[in-house]
């Protein structure tokens, strides 16, 4: 898929697909037995609430006539129960069936995340973060009614017209075929406007997609908007794209509301139709009144299940158009994954080497170009060049965030594409430029490199990154709340909590990029010192745009034009007078 962003639409698929529907059976199927008793208790409900025009049938035709005062009390009261025990039966099921619904909810919804947190790097990439939340969150939500109640009322309703129809026929056959006459009318309408209904679900949720990814991403960057008083122009584009949301749904709305106000008129015509026919046309030998009444109600009830099933066949067409993208994330390849058998990296030395690597993040646009170099075991390497030049490529490589498009890269000897990702990676230690922070203590984000680490074992990471003090300052100390994305931090107290979290989990190979950009001058110096004992034996690379935190490392590598220009230690590269030179000098200059 091309870079989708929030005003562009998703694209649809164009025939209308069961698989969908077969493939969401999976989950629906695991709720067999609670769907099954609450099957039971509703065609118990539905058959006990038909008998209702009989009884009437029965009174109207039987006891009034006959003025029996005594059996007319015992046949109300025969009614009253019969409503009684379908309400009782109708909540139970209710209630069984808000548990399935919420069931198969909570399955889809943890396939998606488990498989969401398998998907590489290129995949959030191509996509606005709010085009996937609501995937999650919104779809799944739309598509449980329709899975649990949605299977069941469809069946019943099934059940309940058989039923209904059965009744009719049995009180009187030539007023039933006019009740049946209606049908071909309504499946006639409703054959005309199935496709155009289909696509315009498909829009709606095309729709409410985009205008969710915009509004991620301007919750995500309110800051900048604030700064550059955007609010107005934001606005705009938020009308924009929730109008069009709006267009959408009305256009679905009017196909929705054309159905219920075809049935209701033609079940109006039908009950016409039975009065008329029943009284004018047909003896009153053959038709009592008490039989127009039972058959005037069982009309209605006729085309009730007929209302609830094109209903149940709106909210399945809806619920398709998301299951649609629901099973396009699942389906979504992980493809950086283990091999069929792959090995377990061995406890690491930490020697890296590149061999003719090549690599671009989209086709056709190499970032990296035949790049090969090899560092020794506990080597530090220090990663400096223009902005984008590919220096973070470089280390998402090593930890194999992508796969390289040529070349290979090993570690110890071994093809990091040939050993499984968590010996990989649980013996990398890396810091991305993002210093994330999750929502909860301190104490937990850090603890979050090493999830058995003592305290102790934490204080002491933090001490060594120098966050110890600025934490104990709060008045909660470890135990202080952070919000998501660390708001409650500065910049440079996210990057130490984010350090100490990397070296807590004791990397063999510890990747720092721009760790410590945001630290003030002083902090950092101390926080070298730390570091300096910490890198002892362990293979390092940084990245820093301020060459002074990178002097000392053992070699600096200056990546421009697709590869590494220049490579020497501090004072070589300052003696060759190339292009580190330049770039330290004008940064010397500066300060
Ligand atoms: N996810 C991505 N998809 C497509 N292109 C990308 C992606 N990430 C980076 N690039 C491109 O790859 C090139 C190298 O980016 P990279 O982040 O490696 O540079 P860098 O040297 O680390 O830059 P900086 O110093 O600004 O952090 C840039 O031209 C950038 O536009």
């Amino acid at each position: 898929m091309a870079r989708n962003k929030f005003d562009i639409d998703e694209n649809l698929e164009s025939p209308f697909d069961m698989k969908h529907f077969r493939r969401a059976l999976v989950y629906i199927k695991r709720q067999k037995k609670p769907m099954i008793i609450a099957f039971v208790l509703s065609a118990l409900s539905a058959a006990i609430g038909l008998s209702a025009p009989l009884i009437m049938q029965h009174v109207v035709d039987v006891i009034i006539p006959a003025k029996a005062h005594g059996a007319l009390i015992g046949w109300s009261g025969l009614m009253l129960l019969t409503i009684v025990v379908s309400v009782v039966l109708a909540t139970i099921r209710s209630r069984i069936m808000t548990n399935v619904g919420q069931e198969i909810i909570f399955e889809i919804r943890t396939d998606l995340f488990k498989h969401l947190q398998m998907l590489p790097f290129k995949y959030y990439d191509d996509r606005p973060q709010g085009k996937i939340l609501i995937r999650i969150v919104n779809y799944v939500n739309s598509v449980s009614d329709v899975l649990s109640n949605g299977i069941i009322n469809f069946i019943l309703e099934i059940v309940n017209l058989i039923f209904i129809a059965a009744f009719m026929f049995a009180v009187d056959v030539k007023l039933s075929f006019i009740t049946l006459a209606g049908l071909p009318v309504f499946l006639g309408v409703m054959l005309l406007i199935k496709t155009k209904q289909r696509r315009s679900w498909q829009a709606v949720s095309n729709k409410s997609s985009n205008l969710n990814a915009y509004m991620q991403e301007s919750i995500s960057g309110i800051g900048v908007t604030q700064m550059f008083s955007r609010e107005k122009r934001n606005e705009g584009i938020f009308t924009r794209l929730a109008t069009n949301f709006r267009a959408e749904w009305m256009k679905a709305m009017v196909y929705n509301a054309l159905i219920p106000f075809t049935v209701d008129n033609l079940a109006t015509i039908v009950t016409a139709l039975i009065y008329l026919i029943g009284l004018l046309a047909l003896s009153p030998a053959d038709v009592t009144f008490g039989v127009i009444l039972a058959m005037s109600s069982y009309a209605a009830r006729f085309w009730q299940p007929i209302l609830n099933l094109s209903n149940l066949y709106n909210s399945f067409i809806n619920a398709v158009a998301y299951l649609e993208r629901i099973f396009e994330t699942l389906d979504e390849p992980v493809t950086i994954r283990d091999v069929p058998d792959a090995a377990e990296m061995p406890q690491m030395k930490g020697r890296v080497t590149f061999d003719n690597v090549t690599f671009g993040y989209d086709p056709g646009v190499n970032i990296l170009e035949n790049l090969s170099f090899d560092v020794k075991p506990g080597e530090s390497i220090a990663l400096v060049g223009p902005t984008g030049a590919g220096k973070t490529t470089v280390v998402n490589l090593i930890s194999r965030f992508y796969d390289v498009t040529g070349g290979s890269i090993r570690i110890d000897g071994h093809d990091i594409s040939q050993v499984t990702l968590k010996s990989l990676r649980s013996q990398m230690g890396i810091m991305l430029q993002d210093s994330f922070i999750f929502s909860g203590t301190i104490l937990d984000n850090i603890r979050y490199g090493k999830l058995d680490a003592t305290e102790e074992e934490i204080i002491a990471a933090a001490k060594t990154v120098c966050a110890d003090e600025f934490i104990r300052e709060f008045e909660q100390g470890y135990l202080t709340e952070v919000n998501e994305r660390g708001s409650k931090l500065s910049q440079g107290q996210r990057q130490l909590i984010s350090f100490a979290r990397t070296l807590l989990a004791d990397p063999r190979i510890l990747i720092l990029d721009e760790a410590t950009s945001s630290i003030d001058a002083k902090t950092e110096r101390l926080l070298q010192q730390g570091l300096n004992e910490l890198l002892k034996g362990r293979t390092s690379f940084i990245i820093a745009h301020r060459l002074s935190t990178v002097k000392n490392c053992d070699r600096i590598m200056y990546v421009s034009d697709k590869g590494i220009a220049e490579v020497g230690s501090h004072d070589e590269l300052i003696a060759r007078k190339g292009l580190y030179y330049r770039l330290y000098t004008a940064q010397k200059m500066e300060a």
